[in-house]
């Protein structure tokens, strides 16, 4: 059965001095997850916030009472040593740590616990994140193809599976940037190979390109200028589950 559809408006476009407010303010519109952009300045050339602001988030929007469920933090870790920081995430209360397989291969020197485990790769960084209690999800960028994924969605221990799979549409580091659909054949080619695995897109989907996305079999879906920026945001989300859901019924 195809996955279901999950709108997941990214806060990068939220009101910044009204994060609680606004994060609150888009899950009773309609929203299923909360797209939380984590930016380090390194792995990227862009800042965010790290785990006080989460935190205090989490607050405003009530923890899901099921994996994948309404109010999921869907934490887009843009850092350069993602190992280093799953407790404090964790923590804070973030639900599925999704890291980018670029940043995977990193010596986390800096972390205590890393100084026996100089490097970590993705199987053991996905099978870390699950022995912490959330869910894993594994970031491309453009540059990087989809066929370093098949070793990793094929590993023995499902422990060290994904449970989602992020294609990034636009180069990470900015909100409100131009959609890539020079992205979407890496879609086809995962959702081909496994029709059940959630496959988010992200960056520049609003409702000129959702159904380009959905088409190629993407099912959560990100947007933040899209949402945060419309007049009326709840049926900005709405014409975004519809594409998706479209499409599922046509399988
Ligand atoms: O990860 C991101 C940028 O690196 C953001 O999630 C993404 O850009 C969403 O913003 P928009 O929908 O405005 O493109
Ligand atoms: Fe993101």
């Amino acid at each position: 059965m195809a996955p279901k559809a999950i709108i997941a408006p990214s806060i990068l476009s939220a009101d910044f001095a009204n994060l609680g407010h606004d994060c609150s303010k888009t899950i009773s519109q309609g929203a299923d997850w909360l797209h939380v952009d984590i930016m380090d300045g390194h792995f990227v050339p862009n800042l965010t916030w790290g785990p006080p602001i989460v935190a205090k988030i989490r607050g405003h929007v009530e923890k899901p009472t099921e994996a994948y469920g309404k109010g999921t933090f869907d934490c887009h870790m843009m850092i350069a040593e993602p190992k280093k920081w799953v407790k404090e995430f964790k923590k804070a209360g973030c639900d599925l740590y999704c890291f980018h397989y670029e940043a995977a291969f990193s010596t986390a020197a800096e972390s205590p616990e890393a100084k026996s485990d100089k490097k970590t790769n993705p199987k053991e960084l996905i099978k870390y994140i699950h022995d912490q209690g959330m869910l894993a999800g594994i970031a491309l960028k453009p540059a990087t193809s989809v066929d370093v994924l098949w070793e990793i969605l094929e590993s023995e221990d499902p422990k060290e599976r994904p449970d989602m799979v992020l294609i990034m549409t636009v180069e990470p580091g900015f909100g409100g940037q131009k959609f890539m659909a020079s992205e979407l054949p890496k879609v086809q080619e995962l959702r081909k190979r496994y029709p059940e695995l959630n496959i988010e897109v992200d960056g520049g989907l609003g409702p000129s390109t959702i159904d380009q996305a959905a088409d190629a079999g993407a099912n959560v879906i990100v947007a933040g200028s899209a949402v945060f920026g419309a007049q009326d945001p709840s049926e900005v989300i709405a014409l975004l589950r519809e594409a998706v859901e479209k499409r599922n019924g046509k399988l």
